[in-house]
């Protein structure tokens, strides 16, 4: 990945400085397919870290699971990313030590918080990626700092495949981030 220029770089001049992406905490992409979808997975998979929490807000077959799809391969976990429907999450371990997606389907989960940690997942979150799908009200104690999907339909379309993403990226873990390159 391409490490911005410093500030004091040299190179920069400082009558024309260019706006610094560092501080991009929110981003627009528009996605016209379901490939383009899992693409944009795998670059954000490149931002994230572990202890993440990723929440994906979505209508019914918005995109939520191709996005996660997406995520798994470019983060290197074992198996497939499916539809989470009939448990309400799904572990998948890392191949090579790094971080552990746990993907789940919040939509049964009542109570949220408390309930997630009694699904006694074997996994332990601050050492994973969490992605969340219908976790909205249920799951923001989870963390201070999320990363919220958006995924709408776009209006109008005739296609049918286009998306509009957006990305917030909230609280501190995410001040910082680059959020702005997934639109490049
Ligand atoms: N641009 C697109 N991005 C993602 N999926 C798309 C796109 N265009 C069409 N699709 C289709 O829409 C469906 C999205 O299904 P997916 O399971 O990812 O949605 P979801 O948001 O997880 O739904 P659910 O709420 O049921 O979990 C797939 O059949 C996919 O092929
Ligand atoms: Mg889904």
């Amino acid at each position: 990945m391409e490490t911005p220029a410093a500030p004091h770089s040299p190179a920069a001049d400082p009558a024309t400085p260019t706006p610094s992406v560092a501080s991009v905490r929110t981003a627009t992409v528009t996605v016209t397919s379901p490939d383009a979808m899992r693409d944009l997975g795998r670059a954000l998979a490149e931002q994230l870290r572990p202890g993440d929490l990723v929440m994906l807000t979505g209508e019914l077959g918005a995109g939520k699971t191709t996005l996660t799809r997406g995520l798994g391969e470019g983060l290197g976990v074992r198996g497939a990313v499916t539809s989470p429907t009939f448990v309400i999450a799904r572990v998948h371990p890392h191949l090579s030590g790094g971080p552990a997606l746990v993907h789940v389907d919040a939509y049964r989960l009542g109570g949220g918080l408390d309930e997630m940690e009694d699904l006694d997942l074997d996994v332990s979150l601050p050492d994973s990626v969490v992605v969340v799908e219908w976790g909205d009200g249920k799951v923001e104690e989870l963390s201070d700092d999320r990363l919220h999907v958006i995924i709408d339909r776009a209006t109008g379309d005739t296609t049918d495949e286009v998306r509009i993403v957006t990305l917030n990226g909230i609280g501190d873990r995410w001040a910082g981030s680059d959020l702005g390159s997934l639109a490049a």
